[in-house]
């Protein structure tokens, strides 16, 4: 099912405004991530798609469909939490009929269904089991299955992998794109950990302060970034950002005047950042000297100080010692300028 916000704000106490005039279009039969910092209103926006908490302004439409004034059970929506929720007394054959037997579905129908989403979600040999006696991930499996028992027209997920360990977290991502591929329900997967939102989705809506800072792919959200809140807030290590009046001369003639005078802030992803000539594009060579240089496994994080500030680079390839000094070749892709409201005015594709 296709979701449309317009013009959707949204106060808890009548003053506060916590949700700012949303609009977006979640395409019918994606997995779409809402990603943001705690408090930026993620929760907030799925529960209003759910139609648990109603907006204060603005209209939701499902599909050509208003259901602005619908509640959750009139949309049809199918919820898993991060606690699960499961039912503690019944078995997990039980805990995925329920939705079915309280719909009044008569039994060898809810429970052949029960057994083909047991199987969908990989959870077929466990079906007499009570959940305490399942692990997180398993307990997880049982949760989306009983959520899909009504083939839901929207699949909904609130930090669902936040209780479960890294390798867990992991393998549970991978499991629900394979079963929002394999039924095709439109899936809205609400996190904070990026890494969760970039595997996983089709799109991702990125939140900050109760506004859609970008709603892209997880490529462009990287190569792209709109502004400098979503540069900082997708990349691992996380973008240089220094401000404009550390450069000296090392800019000029490389990039319009004008530009540089808008220019506030200054964005170079770590790999941006070279020791040699790759041949791609560069603006501009640098002289750094290093501060520390550690090395483990694939990774390799140079700490760098340029006029006194600080840079990081994954991308050494000579051997260097701390203190020394080193030239860098910036290049031009990963390179970013933001002006004084954070847009971004130069770098990625220019009309992006
Ligand atoms: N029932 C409520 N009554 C009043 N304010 C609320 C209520 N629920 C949430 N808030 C406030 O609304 C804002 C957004 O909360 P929300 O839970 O949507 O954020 P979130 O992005 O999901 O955060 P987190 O990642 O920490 O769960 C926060 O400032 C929160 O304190």
């Amino acid at each position: 099912m296709e979701v449309t916000f317009k013009d959707v704000s949204l106060s808890y106490d009548g003053s506060r405004e916590i949700l700012h005039h949303l609009n977006f279009t979640i395409p019918e039969g994606t997995l779409v991530s809402i990603l943001g910092p705690s408090g930026c209103g993620k929760s907030t926006t799925l529960m209003m798609i759910s139609g648990l908490l109603a907006p204060t302004s603005g209209q939701i439409f499902f599909g050509d469909e208003d259901v602005t004034k619908q509640d959750a059970l009139q949309r049809k929506v199918g919820m898993v939490f991060q606690n699960y929720a499961l039912y503690p007394h019944l078995n997990v054959l039980d805990n995925i009929m329920f939705p079915l037997k309280m719909a009044k579905v008569p039994k060898p129908e809810r429970k052949k269904k029960a057994i083909e989403l047991a199987k969908l979600v990989h959870i077929e040999d466990q079906l007499d089991k009570k959940p305490g006696s399942l692990s997180g991930g398993q307990q997880q499996r049982v949760a989306i299955a009983r959520a899909l028992a009504k083939e839901p027209s929207l699949l909904l997920l609130d930090e669902p992998l936040s209780n479960l360990d890294a390798r867990l977290r992991i393998e549970m991502r991978q499991e629900i794109r394979r079963i929002q591929q394999e039924t095709g329900v439109t899936t809205i997967f609400v996190t904070h950990d990026q890494d969760e939102a970039l595997h996983i989705s089709d799109h991702i809506m990125v939140l900050n302060s109760g506004q859609i800072q970008q709603f892209s792919s997880a490529e462009t959200l990287y190569d792209n970034p709109s502004n400098l809140f979503v540069a900082q807030f997708i990349g691992e290590p996380v973008i240089n950002t220094l401000d404009i009046a550390d450069f000296g001369d090392e800019l000029k003639g490389q990039i319009d005047t004008e530009l540089l005078k808008r220019t506030q802030k200054v964005g170079i992803r770590p790999e941006a950042l070279q020791d040699h000539d790759t041949g791609a594009e560069t603006l501009a060579t640098i002289t750094t000297k290093v501060k520390t240089f550690e090395k483990f496994g694939r990774e390799k994080n140079a700490l760098l100080d340029f006029n006194g500030k600080r840079l990081l680079t994954t991308e050494i390839e000579a051997e260097i010692a701390e203190g020394q000094e080193l030239p860098l070749y910036l290049q031009k892709s990963g390179f970013y300028l933001f002006d004084q409201d954070g847009t971004r005015i130069f770098g990625g594709d220019q009309d992006a």
